[in-house]
């Protein structure tokens, strides 16, 4: 896809996640890699109005080089994309069910949402580490994030949000999406006892589909 298509694409998945509640008011920021850069939303731009000529461009040294200026977790994406040279794109919500999780769980402790779906262990894998409460914007986060997305598409921040990468801008979306609705299930399920998938079904699913 070409940048201009990404430019298109980008308004238009902002719109949906917009549209469906994933993100209100200007929460939130995605970030996209290209050939000769990043694409990466505006800070203050709300998801379900981009305009895709003042998406902010980035060089490949982070550099602002177009479009309006970029958001403030310029670290946090970069963190992620240099971890994961496979990832295409990064996708940070205030995803109601998925930020509470992150208000719930310690940072540190592992698996703060049970594999309860297969879907989730497709989309996100097994690990969700939580980074300890950074103020957003805060480039002191950049380290703890990159450590930790070495080894998970996903991570929570503590009392703000999941940050969530993926192949393509598309997948990114998916699994951010996916993620929202297995913390939303985590929640409804709390203390209820439900049966979680086994090891050796979440092995299969990541043998399968990993
Ligand atoms: O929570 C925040 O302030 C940011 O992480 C955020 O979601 C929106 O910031 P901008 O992308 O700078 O608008
Ligand atoms: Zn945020």
């Amino acid at each position: 896809m070409d940048e201009a298509a990404l430019r298109a694409q980008l308004a238009m998945l902002g719109a949906s996640l917009f549209a469906r509640g994933y993100s209100v008011g200007t929460a939130g920021n995605i970030s996209v890699r290209l050939p000769d850069g990043y694409l990466m939303t505006p800070t203050n731009s709300c998801l379900g109005r981009l305009d895709p000529a003042r998406i902010s461009k980035l060089a490949p040294d982070w550099s602002h080089i177009g479009g309006d200026k970029p958001s403030k977790e310029v670290f946090m994406h970069r963190a992620v994309l240099t971890a994961r040279p496979d990832a295409g794109a990064v996708v940070h919500l205030h995803s109601t069910h998925a930020t509470a999780i992150g208000c719930l769980a310690e940072p540190g402790t592992a698996a703060p949402i049970p594999p309860l779906t297969p879907y989730f262990v497709m989309r996100i894998g097994r690990a969700l580490p939580v980074i300890r409460y950074y103020r957003p914007g805060d480039g002191a986060m950049e380290a703890d994030i990159h450590d930790a997305a070495k080894s998970a598409k996903a991570v929570l921040l503590a009392n703000h949000g999941p940050v969530v990468s993926g192949r393509t801008l598309e997948d990114a979306v998916h699994a951010a999406e996916e993620l929202e609705e297995a913390a939303r299930l985590a929640l409804l399920l709390r203390g209820a006892g439900a049966r979680e998938l086994t090891p050796a079904q979440v092995d299969d699913l990541l043998a399968t589909f990993g």
